[in-house]
């Protein structure tokens, strides 16, 4: 059949196509070409005219016998497109599979606007729209089914543009271009493929169109390559808008068309809100595309927005022109702008949930009930307040960001340092600042170094993230930082201890409540265009779970023994799989690594957290001891509060410090001015007491005697005993 014997030939063996509109014109030159590369070719040809009236089998006939007389495999189908099963059905019946679907058939009703009837509408879009949409959704569920499938929409540029007196034809035409983007978008991980083509050639509906003098440039013959290499398995190619092409014997043409978006402009509100004044003032700016960009999803589309009104928000107006540099080491000492984080107990429950704490955990009511006594925030969510400082680096206002493609932005490292507790709500102010940005070839890292201090100006926080955008480097910076904090390798000998919990599938849109709304964890057409099939996890999501790991297995819950947490993200994780965090102790440092347990690989590598000394206490002494301390303290903690007004002369903080064995256990620190009485639990270095009270070792274990678990001591009644507690204490101020 071909003289092409190049072993590089694009082939079509053991491939079926049905080409609609395929008896003349476009659609038999795809099928030609399709049969003559070893396709299987369904030629469908309703055999009407041009404005859609009348029947006859010939066309579809003719071509068929065309590919026969060359060896070639075709059988005819009459069927109009509205008849979408009954194509696809001769495709299945004769040749049993579907791979390639050109839908073509089209039919022209041109006139005027005014002129144009309900039937001349309701005519084009049939045949062009809904029956491209009939016979595509015919063929979709065996294309899935097989893993496989590739399907061609064809537009115009008078979908693009417009065309005088093409109101219905034009309409139907752009209508196509964005049906082939979403089945580009729900075919992607189904390897279905569906692109748009905008072919210019002469066909017996555009033989009117054309002066004489150029039809001889326009052979239909010259667009078939660029459909049957849309159509080839190797073309990756799927939803990039559309493609054109024009051919005459010996020269072709072929182009992708995309949206082009100006920067636009941000119009403020003013005295009288946000008005058409304001549109018409900077009208110029809407229109200039000296600086513009190409969204190719909606996604990727409204992140740029709404980070401009974002930044617009909490920044004051632009004074100057906008940032233009797009060397990423250009941002090194780029101070972010201050922002409020303002959050509540529900916001603490939300992000606890998120990183897997669940109501089947003996101990989740401090995580997940803001009216125990011991509610409590998980040291990992010190990520959160931070993590909203972090929105402005892509707001065009730091120098040396424009080049970062935000669809492939990765999490690469987090450190986090608790310096004072952190309450289960309030308001955090971040100071964030670019430390340095490094150039690891395949990618950029960004450091950045965020604190977050309190309303008393305290600091409670320090961040350091550490992002990976990938494709970034190689800009000449350099390769390493004396900021960075580093990561760490566990000790050589077998995991001291071992968890694993498994991940919701919905782990991600949960996590994602708490802040980070990156798309790449929730919406498949954003997570495609970073390169993933799929939404991945958030890091810090995964850097939650094993967080919660490690503080259940060394420090038993409790959140007062946490200090520092390192980790690099080095896999990426799906929702719904599972993470083991293998964990080793060496003295206050515990090390730890997480892997994906259904593929084996790591996602946390180099990671460690460090603990207050309090912990080797509990590390030492049994889980059930452990657990007794936390009852004593509770109940010592409901009565104090409840008792608060026996205080007041001392009008400042009394620290309790409890002893086991001559060892410090633990300190608790009630703070009397504040009118709540709340108890916290406090850093045995940092207590700054008024008074201190030390109970002593006999009453504690009295107290805790036979009980297995708090849940158990609350019901068995025994912590009544804690009185006693009380009012040795009582005695002993
Ligand atoms: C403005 C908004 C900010 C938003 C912040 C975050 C938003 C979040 O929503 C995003 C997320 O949560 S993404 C999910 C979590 N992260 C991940 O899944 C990333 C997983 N890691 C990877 O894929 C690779 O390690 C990868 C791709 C990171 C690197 O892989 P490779 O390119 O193959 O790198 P490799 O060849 O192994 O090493 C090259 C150099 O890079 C260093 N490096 C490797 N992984 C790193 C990482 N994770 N972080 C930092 N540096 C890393 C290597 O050490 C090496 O450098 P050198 O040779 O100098 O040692």
């Amino acid at each position: 059949m071909s003289s092409v014997t190049d072993s590089k030939m694009l082939r079509f063996a053991n491939r079926v196509a049905v080409i609609t509109g395929a008896g003349g014109g476009l659609g038999r030159e795809y099928a030609l070409l399709l049969a003559s590369r070893g396709a299987a070719v369904i030629v469908n040809d309703l055999g009407g005219d041009t404005k859609g009236g009348g029947k006859s089998s010939a066309a579809a006939d003719k071509v068929v016998q065309e590919i026969r007389d060359k060896g070639g495999r075709a059988v005819p189908n009459y069927d109009s497109v509205e008849d979408g099963e009954k194509i696809i059905e001769t495709a299945l019946k004769h040749f049993g599979r579907i791979d390639i679907l050109v839908n073509n058939a089209g039919i022209l009703r041109d006139r005027t606007i005014a002129r144009t009837s309900d039937l001349d509408w309701d005519l084009v879009h049939r045949v062009h729209l809904r029956g491209s949409f009939l016979v595509s959704r015919a063929a979709w569920p065996h294309m899935k089914k097989q893993n496989f499938g590739r399907i061609i929409m064809t537009a115009s540029a008078a979908g693009i543009y417009g065309n005088f007196g093409q109101t219905n034809y034009s309409a139907a035409k752009l209508g196509l271009a964005g049906m082939s983007n979403t089945l580009a978008l729900e075919g992607r991980k189904y390897n279905i493929f569906c692109n748009t083509i905008a072919p210019v050639a002469i066909s017996r509906m555009t033989e009117d169109i054309f002066p004489d003098e150029i039809k001889p440039l326009l052979k239909p013959v010259n667009v078939a390559p660029l459909v049957a290499y849309l159509c080839h398995e190797d073309s990756e190619e799927t939803g990039d808008y559309l493609k054109s092409a024009v051919g005459s014997e010996n020269v072709s043409m072929r182009f992708k068309v995309r949206w082009q978006r100006a920067n636009g402009a941000v119009c403020l509100k003013s005295d009288q809100g946000i008005t058409p004044e304001s549109v018409r003032d900077n009208w110029e700016q809407i229109t200039d595309f000296d600086e513009s960009s190409n969204p190719s999803s909606v996604a990727e589309s409204m992140t740029t927005i709404l980070d401009s009104i974002r930044q617009a928000q909490s920044a004051p107006p632009p004074s100057g022109p906008p940032v233009t540099s797009d060397n990423p080491s250009d941002a090194v000492g780029h101070v972010l702008p201050t922002n409020n984080f303002e959050y509540t107990s529900r916001d603490v429950m939300l992000y606890n949930l998120g990183v897997g704490v669940s109501t089947q955990q003996s101990d989740y009511l401090k995580f997940l009930f803001e009216l125990n006594q011991d509610f409590c925030v998980l040291p990992t969510f010190g990520v959160i307040p931070a993590f909203s400082a972090l929105q402005s680096l892509l707001s065009g206002d730091v120098p040396g960001m424009n080049s970062i493609n935000p669809a492939r932005i990765l999490h690469g490292e987090q450190f986090l340092e608790v310096v004072k507790p952190i309450p289960t709500s309030g308001t955090l102010r971040n100071e964030a600042v670019v430390t340095d940005v490094l150039d690891k070839k395949s990618g950029a890292v960004i450091l950045m170094d965020i604190n977050s201090y309190d309303e008393n100006n305290d600091l409670i926080l320090h961040n350091q993230f550490s992002t990976f955008a990938v494709g970034s480097g190689g800009f000449g910076g350099k390769r390493s930082s004396d900021k960075a904090v580093v990561t760490v390798k566990p000790p050589d000998r077998a995991p001291d201890a071992s968890m694993s919990e498994k991940t919701s599938v919905d782990q991600a849109a949960l996590y994602r409540l708490s802040g980070d709304y990156n798309p790449l964890h929730i919406d498949p057409s954003f997570a495609a265009m970073g390169g993933f099939g799929t939404p991945i996890l958030h890091g810090l999501c995964s850097f939650g779970f094993s967080g919660r790991h490690v503080l259940k297995t060394f420090c038993d819950n409790d959140v007062s023994k946490f200090k520092a947490i390192k980790v690099r993200f080095s896999g990426v994780v799906l929702p719904g799989q599972t993470i083991q965090t293998d964990m080793w102790k060496e003295g206050n440092r515990i090390y730890f690594r997480s892997k994906v347990v259904e593929t084996g690989k790591d996602c946390i590598s180099g990671a460690y957290m460090d603990i207050t000394e309090g912990s080797q206490l509990s590390q030492t002494s049994s889980s059930v001891g452990a657990l007794k301390s936390d009852v004593v303290f509770t109940e010592i903690g409901k009565h104090l509060a409840a008792d608060a007004n026996l205080y007041k002369k001392v009008n400042g903080i009394i620290a309790y410090k409890i002893t086991n064995g001559g060892s410090l256990a633990k300190t608790w620190t009630l703070d009397l001015k504040n009118p709540t009485g709340s108890v916290y639990e406090g850093n045995p270095k940092s207590a700054k007491a008024d008074a201190t009270v030390t109970i002593e070792d006999a009453d504690f274990a009295d107290i805790a005697s036979g009980a297995k678990n708090a849940q158990s001591l609350f019901q068995s009644g025994k912590l009544k005993a804690a009185g006693n507690v009380m009012l040795l204490m009582k005695m002993g101020r």
